[in-house]
């Protein structure tokens, strides 16, 4: 896929719930083929920045293009050329692992192999299990397998690594690279720093509803005045001024 415009921009972005500013003047610029990770401490605005960008929320102030679109006027352009995994989500109990991403086929209109993305995804072995009694670990396997669907051409992933096992986490580093070596586009936020560090070609950081820090890991060090050798999460703390766990304070 290759794009003139930005796959994802936003300008002066801004979310107001009541008193508590969850997006704050956001200027994005996401380019085609880019591996962005959107990182910050709980609470700081990453899922209401997602909401935003999919037209799941509405914002209060600023401009958001997705593929050159504003995702109010073309929601389903936008949607049919991305696959999310949200940071909510709901299984159909009763529903097979199977069920579930030939339900995304069929929406999406592609006829894309249920078992293939499932094996994909480690869940070779669940295919007909019935998708309610599945764990945690395995409810996010199946649910990033819904969002490779239609091999789109942009990806929003909500915290990927959420619940997973290490083998877990591997898989997802390894299929966020196949995925952007097939030309996609990837945009997921997290708090795991490790893995953002692992995968991201360029990295924002989040804080109070506003980008403290964007960069290479290399130019987010210099930033927070780090050594070259410093650990993201040193770089994290510096950068956020806020413990790693500390979550949801208003501001
Ligand atoms: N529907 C809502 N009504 C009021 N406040 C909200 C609502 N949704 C989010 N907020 C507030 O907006 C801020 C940003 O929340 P958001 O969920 O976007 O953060 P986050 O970075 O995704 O956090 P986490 O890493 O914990 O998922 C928080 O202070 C949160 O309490």
């Amino acid at each position: 896929m290759s794009e003139d415009v930005p796959v994802i921009e936003t300008k002066r972005l801004t979310k107001q719930y009541g008193d508590v500013r969850a997006v704050d003047s956001l200027d994005l610029a996401i380019e085609s083929g880019d591996v962005y990770g959107f990182l910050g401490p709980n609470g700081a605005g990453k899922s209401t920045t997602i909401g935003l960008l999919l037209d799941y929320l509405r914002p209060t102030g600023g401009t958001i293009r997705v593929f050159g679109k504003d995702p109010q006027r073309a929601p389903v352009e936008i949607h049919n050329r991305t696959g999310v995994l949200p940071d909510r989500f709901g299984l159909y109990d009763g529903r097979s692992a199977r069920q579930h991403v030939s339900f995304v086929a069929e929406t999406k209109q592609v006829d894309d192999d249920p078992e293939a993305l499932l094996e994909r995804v480690g869940l070779a072995n669940a295919v007909d299990d019935n998708a309610g009694e599945f764990s945690k670990g395995m409810e996010q396997r199946l649910a990033l397998a819904m969002a490779l669907v239609g091999e789109p051409d942009l990806l929003v992933l909500d915290e990927p690594f959420n619940g997973l096992d290490p083998h877990g986490v591997r898989r997802v580093r390894e299929i966020v690279h196949e995925e952007n070596n097939r030309g996609a586009t990837v945009f997921f936020s997290s708090h795991v720093l490790g893995q953002v560090e692992l995968v991201c070609d360029r990295i924002g950081v989040l804080h109070r509803g506003r980008l403290v820090a964007e960069g290479t890991v290399d130019e987010l060090r210099d930033a927070a005045g780090a050594d070259d050798d410093a650990v993201m999460e040193d770089v994290f703390v510096e950068l956020t001024d806020a413990p790693i766990e500390a979550g949801g304070e208003s501001r």
